[in-house]
């Protein structure tokens, strides 16, 4: 399923209206009554109803009038509230507008102190709101009428029913300027917008409906759109299968460079995530010092050490055990709790620079990558980094508020900068491609932001990758929605407090509910 910002879905607009000739208020119409027949399921009847309607002068508010006339004719009862002088109405929204007051439906202009009290004593009444204040050309900030006419409306308690977005949402981020509505249900027109599905926007628009209201296909597949919601369908067709004929050498060979002194438990997380996620053999190299504790937390997975000398891991020795070992695997993820010692930082800088292997790249390899990541576009096979991001903010140099105001965006320079997959991981965690190609997870949960719950994530996309024969393409895109959805099972028993063992557990039962 794509995902527009509202530049790329006024140009779809452009497109149906200049190039198919498909004219203005025809969608306009559509879009009407697709919001109409949304109310009428979530009212069951619109007989008799009250509904207020709150219009902005662009489009949106012309969406407005439409549905103001066809709940008319359903038998609803009407009233609808312009901000502001009827004058600046134009276009297909003037013309809705005048079929209105040629109906005589009461059109209320607000103006005056008594306009304000109109509104408040109409909504105490109404049986629900429709919001058409502002749809996709929202451009923040927010005038100071319009922020009071969206507190009152939020405060009426009544069900709102948002056209295209909640009003307040941007569109292209799901930023909110200090206040937005907040919907009962949203109908949203042709595509999903990004405003819908970041937060906080994603925690404004209540239901999201989305209808097609003339938009020739063609144009709401155009490959020049980039984003795509990973959906169980993608996944399904990606995630690699089984034969019956198998042996454990077959099914995926990873090794894991993960933990220290202290942080055990992420080497412990990625590994078991890794044997959960069908690896067939997984091989964690530690170092000396661990290595006791970590035996006896795993059973199934294969424990060698790296050599270790006053608490530091021997340059020399170290890294030709890792290389020696990365040759029997078909991927290595590296990172996750394996601490910034300078001798470790040199030794993954070295290691990444010379395997030749699969690499999914976590946690303090990241951190030692940011020290030199030209080295990233020279391998020959696309690596996979797992930045959260504050470790984004260190790659790249930027700050940790930036990136998260322009997550899409800045995960897909960075993939194409670095030549690699980039899993930028947040509460919509991305994953972005070279070729500009971006795919978004929705699924998953707060409860899964909890110590660990990237390690996991890192082994699972190690897993998939070395069951993909080295297809990387695929294994970030499965490994985030198999992750997401573990953390959903796992969240079924309580969202808060659940941990990162929680997630391993229910890897299985993910992927058997993904494929079933
Ligand atoms: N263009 C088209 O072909 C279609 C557009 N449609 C609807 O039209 C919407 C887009 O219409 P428009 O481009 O006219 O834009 P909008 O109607 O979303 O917003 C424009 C209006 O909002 C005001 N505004 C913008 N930022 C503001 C702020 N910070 N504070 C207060 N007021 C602000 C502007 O002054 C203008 O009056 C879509 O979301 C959709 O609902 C649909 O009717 C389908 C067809
Ligand atoms: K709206």
């Amino acid at each position: 399923m794509k995902v527009v910002t509202a530049e790329k879905m006024q140009e779809i607009d452009k497109g149906a209206i200049q190039k198919y000739g498909i004219p203005e208020v025809i969608l306009m119409e559509n879009a009407g009554i697709e919001v109409t027949n949304v109310a009428k399921t979530i009212l069951t009847s619109l007989e008799g109803k009250k509904v207020c309607i709150f219009a902005g002068k662009g489009n949106n508010g012309g969406d407005g009038f439409v549905v103001a006339r066809q709940m008319f004719y359903q038998g609803a009862k009407v009233k609808v509230f312009i901000l502001g002088g009827l004058e600046s109405i134009q276009h297909s929204a003037k013309v809705n507008l005048n079929i209105l007051q040629n109906m005589n439906i009461d059109i209320v202009p607000i103006k005056s102190e008594r306009d304000w009290d109109k509104v408040k004593v109409t909504l105490a009444f109404s049986d629900c709101v429709i919001d058409a204040l502002l749809g996709t050309g929202f451009r923040a900030p927010l005038q100071e009428s319009m922020k009071n006419l969206i507190e009152t409306i939020n405060f009426s308690g009544k069900p709102i029913i948002a056209i295209d977005i909640p009003s307040g949402v941007d569109a292209s981020t799901g930023q909110i300027d200090t206040i937005a509505i907040c919907a009962t249900a949203t109908v949203t027109f042709g595509l999903l917008k990004i405003g819908l599905i970041f937060y906080p926007g994603a925690d404004y628009t209540g239901e999201v409906f989305i209808k097609n209201i003339g938009f020739p296909y063609s144009l709401l597949q155009d490959e020049c759109i980039k984003q795509t919601i990973i959906t169980n369908s993608i996944v399904r067709s990606q995630l690699p299968e089984r034969n019956g004929d198998v042996h454990k050498g077959l099914c995926g060979r990873v090794l894991v460079i993960a933990g220290s002194k202290g942080m055990t438990g992420a080497a412990a997380l990625a590994s078991l995530a890794c044997l959960r996620a069908g690896a067939g053999l997984v091989t964690l190299a530690v170092s000396e010092s661990v290595h006791d504790i970590l035996s006896s937390k795993l059973t199934e997975v294969i424990i060698k050490t790296l050599p270790e000398e006053n608490e530091e891991l021997i340059y020399e020795e170290s890294l030709k055990t890792l290389m020696d070992l990365a040759n029997k695997n078909d991927v290595v993820v590296i990172g996750p709790g394996l601490g910034r010692n300078p001798s470790t930082v040199q030794i993954i800088q070295k290691f990444i620079e010379q395997t030749d292997k699969q690499l999914v790249i976590d946690a303090d390899a990241l951190y030692a990558l940011s020290k030199n990541t030209n080295v990233l576009e020279e391998k020959s096979r696309m690596p996979i980094l797992t930045p959260h991001l504050g470790e984004m903010a260190r790659l790249i140099n930027k700050s940790t508020d930036e990136i998260k105001n322009n997550l899409i965006s800045i995960a897909r320079e960075t993939a194409e900068l670095f030549q690699s997959i980039i899993v930028l991981k947040n509460s919509r965690t991305v994953v972005a491609y070279p070729d500009g190609n971006v795919y978004i997870n929705t699924r998953g949960n707060a409860g899964m932001a909890t110590a660990g719950s990237g390690d996991v994530l890192a082994g699972i996309i190690g897993a998939l990758a070395a069951q993909h024969n080295n297809s990387n393409f695929d294994s970030a895109v499965c490994g985030v929605y198999l992750h997401s959805m573990a953390g959903d099972i796992a969240a079924s028993a309580g969202m808060i407090g659940l941990i990162a063992s929680d997630i391993v557990q229910a890897i299985p039962s993910a992927r058997y509910g993904i494929q079933e």
